[in-house]
């Protein structure tokens, strides 16, 4: 972008062969595109020379300019005047940031939008804010494609850690900083005066990581990013040798590897105590012979933590082994699934493995106690995920509904329509609080009574938020109308969640079983702990 010009002097260019369009004050040389525009070459000429913007907020998503900057040669208006100094701006006041995003109704949590609360100080606000510009800059433009090309790039991971989100999605509430280096992060470097001060790095943070990440609208970079790290590296950091620890975890939090958990089976899921992936013991390790199935990461993933038998039937029987991709025998293919299309779910098959004793993760045969142990973690991350995915549903439908006119007027002005945003906004909002709400018992109870106390209000929560999602999915399909039932362009978010509902709502404990087990947990804690006479 270079120039400055008046109206006049676009609107001199309205030709087939030389056409200018103002777009938001912007000028745009759209003369080599015409004939490669999605929309047609007919339609932008009929405003060449003009100002289109209203007829180009009316079909597009506010990000194709991003995409088509090259296309921008100038802007509407004077050039400055000589020694005049530009615009200071005005610094951003973290205690005074009340306020933060676009103030969509119930488009971001109460928090941004002037409620109090009393879980969040200024290096929430700061952190909030910097990982926004990190995932509008970083992730959001580029999401199609990844989803198209069905993979993320490795250079994400390696920003990704350049932040410090990958430590903070690996540790549970806090940071793990032994294995990584703190001064290389933006979020943690800087002692007082860093974004978030390591020692004081918090489940709250975690949940504005988790939630600012997930606005970028796409459970399969989420997945893709978060996926195989928020559950694949746990039960190595909680459980692992040291040696073990020092060996994977400072390449994988630097963004150079990549690991994943895998546990389910073709014919077993939920059902983790029933695993047939054999560990068969041979000189000093073992023989690993079985099959994985929908392994989130698998397909690119250079570490596996594998859950694999060896010893007797049922629970007693699973370890967890660190399974290598160099190591002989181990493949992987990409599964076809419905959603999630960029974090490379997998099949993996182990053929006669060999794994050193130095790969098993804590003690043999207590495998299912470790994953179980992660399972309140890895679920409030889905919750987390699953809720925002819900929020960025209805904040896409109220911005399109907010333009879109039918029978001559707004799509919001009809009351069918407010009521679906109704129940879409009470569901979200009710699920945030509850979310915080847990959270904060994460930071406040001890640690071994959260296993038993917190197990059933998660599983609750884990259905709670998928169904919510589902339902914002579905009422904002409905409210887009064909243009969510096509890839790509104004309903590319809204298409894109809606097929990956089921990616959130049977992983981790499909709803089914977390309703089941949220009620009998809760009866269980009710009767032993305070004493219901049940
Ligand atoms: C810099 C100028 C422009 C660029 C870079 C651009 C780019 C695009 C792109 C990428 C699409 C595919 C859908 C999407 O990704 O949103 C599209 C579709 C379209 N564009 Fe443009 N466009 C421009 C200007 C215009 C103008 C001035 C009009 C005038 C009305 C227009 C009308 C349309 C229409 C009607 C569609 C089809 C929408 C649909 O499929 O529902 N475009 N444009």
């Amino acid at each position: 972008m270079s120039g400055y010009f008046s109206a006049e002097q676009v609107s001199a260019h309205n030709s087939e062969n030389d056409c200018w369009v103002i777009i938001h004050d912007k000028v745009f040389d759209v003369t080599n595109f015409l004939n490669d525009h999605p929309g047609g070459k007919k339609i932008i000429l009929k405003n060449a020379g003009t100002d289109a913007t209203k007829q180009f907020v009316a079909f597009h998503n506010p990000g194709v300019l991003e995409k088509y900057g090259a296309l921008c040669i100038g802007v509407v208006g004077e050039p400055p005047k000589a020694g005049a100094e530009a615009p200071a701006e005005a610094p951003v006041d973290d205690d005074d940031e009340m306020q933060f995003g676009e103030m969509i109704p119930f488009g971001d949590p109460s928090w941004y939008q002037q409620w109090g609360s009393p879980y969040y100080k200024e290096s929430h606000r700061r952190l909030r804010r910097a990982m926004r510009a990190f995932v509008d800059k970083e992730i959001m433009p580029f999401v199609h494609e990844w989803d198209e090309a069905k993979q993320v790039p490795m250079s994400l991971f390696r920003k990704c850690a350049d932040m410090g989100i990958l430590a903070a999605i690996a540790g549970t509430g806090h940071l793990p900083v032994d294995y990584f280096d703190v001064e290389s992060t933006d979020f943690f470097r800087g002692g007082d005066k860093a974004i978030v001060n390591p020692p004081e790095f918090d489940a709250f943070h975690s949940f504005v990581i988790g939630d600012e990440l997930a606005r970028c609208g796409s459970g399969g970079v989420l997945w893709g990013l978060c996926g195989g790290l928020g559950i694949g590296l746990p039960p190595i950091i909680n459980f692992g040798s040291e040696e073990l620890k020092r060996r994977v975890v400072p390449d994988i939090l630097a963004g150079r590897k990549t690991i994943c958990l895998a546990i389910t089976e073709p014919a077993a899921g939920s059902d983790v105590a029933n695993l047939t992936t054999i560990a068969n013991e041979a000189n000093d390790g073992y023989i690993v012979n079985g099959e994985k199935k929908w392994i989130t990461n698998g397909t690119f993933a250079d570490y596996f933590t594998v859950a694999v038998r060896t010893g007797g039937e049922g629970m007693g029987g699973v370890s967890m082994l660190l399974i290598e991709r160099t190591m002989p025998g181990v493949s992987t293919r990409q599964m076809q699934c419905s959603g999630v299309w960029s974090s490379g779910t997998a099949y993996i098959n182990f053929e006669d493995v060999k794994v050193p004793k130095s790969n098993l993760i804590g003690k043999e045969n207590r495998g299912f106690k470790y994953i179980v142990e992660n399972f309140n973690h890895e679920r409030m991350g889905i919750v987390i995920q699953a809720n925002r995915l819900a929020r960025v549903c209805l904040e896409e439908a109220i911005k399109y509904g907010s333009k879109r006119k039918t029978f001559g007027t707004k799509l919001v002005n009809h009351p069918v329509l407010r009521n679906k945003l109704a129940h879409m906004s009470r569901q979200i909002e009710a699920t945030h609080a509850w979310c915080e709400n847990v959270i904060y018992q994460t930071m406040t109870m001890p640690e071994d009574l959260q296993m038993i106390k917190l197990g059933g209000p998660i599983a609750l929560l884990k259905a709670q938020a998928t169904q919510t999602l589902e339902y914002c999915a579905r009422e904002a399909a409905q409210i887009f109308g064909g243009l969510a039932y096509t890839r790509g362009g104004q309903g590319e978010k809204v298409e894109r969640i809606y097929r990956e509902v089921r990616a959130y709502a049977i992983p981790g404990g499909s709803e089914e079983i977390m309703l089941d087990l949220g009620m009998r947990q809760s009866m269980k804690v009710a009767s032993m702990m305070y004493g219901a006479k049940l």
